[in-house]
């Protein structure tokens, strides 16, 4: 499913309606599939008010209302603007409500509207949609304040009302929605963390624009369960185990041995080949047991903390550094040491991205892919911005830095975005508030080292990764684990439950 920004809508739209000649049927096809929606959520008792405003999301608001009409709901409109002020196209549909015999609740002074809002069981929210803006204008904010304060259920036409299509707005009054029907492909600002909230539960209805029209346009999807099935290698019957690669993970500290030894277990679960674990002695000695199926190898350290020395970087497929490693100076020439000898897929995670602040420079000398796996705290420090600065542009900022260092990123959140060098983007809609525990990033980091070492693009990878740890804790709440008990060694062990459910239809 593609993501787009508003102006990436306007084009398939235009294109649409004036090129491929749909014209007026796009606003038909809309209206009609969000009232499809509507009915299925609607019982036929319900009072229905739909409140449009002046423009085509007011236009999709019409068609819902004839079309809920026709159906015999019991339906009125609250037109929140003058005629004069609405589109020819509009009017058209308005015309069509009317001569369907379509009622009216007045938009007057004595504030009856306001009664009206609050006695229906369901609005219809079709004021204002990927058009507006800045902030909503007088007259009109007062209908989204009193939306929100008094409706009893609030169902949003494509956006709710208010909201900015686009992420780096804060500055606005939105309707909080109970759903959104989300027209043709979700905005951006569905997967903000300062307005996602807005859109309450959200589905996508598709109105009849040409797939290509999509692919040429946008630049973001959803890598979303189809795209796992498509992507993810099959294993076949002659492999060995050096056919799923051969990783290496350096990290821990006699301080925090515990993250280290999760990212181990993860990787092998997720289906690495081989993986050489590289830490303290006494690292090793406290967790070899509990992964027998790694391999080990003592490497320099210094009062309990990791520091530059040999590596067994020879003959590996991929490396990832930085889990539990800590922030010690020694630390850091260790970090510069795998930037620049690693001659594979080099993740940088933890307190590897702390080292690397301050070695940004060594990334372009890299011949080999990099990915760095930071939550919004992280990528805040790498990119010296604020973290709210950050949270209301992360796309923009992610795609800035992947493509001045030439690196992957996984920015890790409610909604994990993927960035490719390239600037590609995509998002993972997997997961739950159970991983937001200690030990969750680490689990990722193992399955990520796993995945780029199979047979697939390291940005699908990458995709694939996000996708099996986020579904991992969505199996694990769904088959009896709750928010609250759920640990990250649950979701190491939850990976087999995926790969079942998703690859291999027959034993799911
Ligand atoms: N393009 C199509 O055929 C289809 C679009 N779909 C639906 O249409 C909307 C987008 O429609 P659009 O008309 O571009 O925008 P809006 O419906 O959001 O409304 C724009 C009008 O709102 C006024 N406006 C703009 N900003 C504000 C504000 N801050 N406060 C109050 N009013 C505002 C604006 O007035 P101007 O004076 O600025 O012109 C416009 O009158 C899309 O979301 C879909 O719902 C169909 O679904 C598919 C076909
Ligand atoms: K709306």
């Amino acid at each position: 499913m593609f993501i787009v920004t508003a102006k990436e809508m306007y084009d398939i739209d235009h294109c649409t309606m004036q090129k491929i000649g749909f014209g007026k049927l796009l606003m038909e096809n809309a209206g009609r599939e969000v009232a499809r929606k509507i009915s299925q959520r609607a019982r036929v008792t319900d009072k229905l008010l739909v409140v449009v405003g002046p423009g085509n999301n007011g236009g999709d608001g019409f068609v819902v209302a004839r079309t809920l009409l026709n159906e015999q709901f019991d339906v009125k409109v609250l037109q929140a603007v003058p005629d004069e002020k609405l589109s020819e196209q509009v009017q058209f549909y308005k015309n069509l409500y009317h001569a369907c015999g379509g009622e009216y609740v007045a938009f007057d002074g004595d504030g009856a509207w306001k009664k009206a809002i609050a006695e229906a069981d369901i609005v219809v929210d079709a004021l204002l949609g990927i058009g507006i803006k800045g902030a909503v204008r007088k007259g009109l904010d007062a209908v989204v304040t009193c939306i929100n304060e008094r409706a009893k259920k609030v169902l949003a036409v494509d956006i709710p009302s208010g909201l900015p299509a686009d992420e780096g707005l804060t500055d606005f009054t939105a309707v909080k929605a109970d759903e959104t029907i989300i027209i043709a492909a979700p905005k951006i600002s569905t997967f903000l963390p300062h307005t996602a909230g807005y859109y309450g539960k959200w589905e996508v209805v598709s109105i009849g624009h040409p797939a290509k029209l999509f692919a040429k346009s946008a630049t973001r999807f959803i890598a979303d369960s189809n795209y796992f099935q498509r992507t993810m290698p099959k294993r076949n019957l002659d492999a060995h185990k050096g056919s799923h690669g051969k990783g290496l993970v350096i990290g821990g500290s006699d301080h925090m041995p515990g993250s280290f030894a999760m990212t181990l277990r993860a990787a092998l679960r997720a289906g690495a080949g081989l993986i050489t674990a590289a830490s303290t002695e006494k690292v090793i000695d406290g967790i070899a047991n509990l992964t027998p199926e790694a391999m080990y190898q003592t490497i320099a350290s210094n009062d309990g903390w990791l520091t530059t020395g040999d590596l067994p970087l020879d003959g590996k497929d991929a490396v990832a550094i930085g889990i539990g490693m800590g922030r010690h100076a020694d630390t850091a020439k260790l970090l510069q040491k795998a930037v620049n000898a690693s001659a594979c897929p080099l993740i940088i995670d933890g307190d590897g991205l702390y080292h690397l602040q301050n070695n940004l420079h060594l990334l372009k000398q890299r011949k080999h892919p990099t990915i760095l796996t930071p939550h919004m705290g992280e990528m805040a420090r790498l990119l010296q911005v604020d973290i709210s600065e950050l949270a209301i542009k992360p796309f923009h900022y992610a795609k800035v830095f992947a493509e001045k260092y030439n690196v992957y990123i996984v920015l890790k959140g409610r909604f994990t975005i993927i960035t490719a060098p390239d600037g590609r983007q995509a998002v993972n809609t997997t997961g739950n508030q159970g991983l937001a525990k200690g030990g969750s990033g680490d689990v990722l980091t193992g399955i990520v080292l796993s995945m780029v070492m199979q047979p697939q693009s390291i940005f699908q990878a990458l995709c694939n990764a996000c996708f099996v740890h986020g579904m991992s804790a969505d199996l694990q709440i769904a088959s009896g684990h709750t928010y609250y008990d759920l640990l990250a060694t649950d979701v190491i062990e939850g990976i087999a439950g995926v790969y079942r459910h998703f690859l291999d239809p027959k034993n799911s």
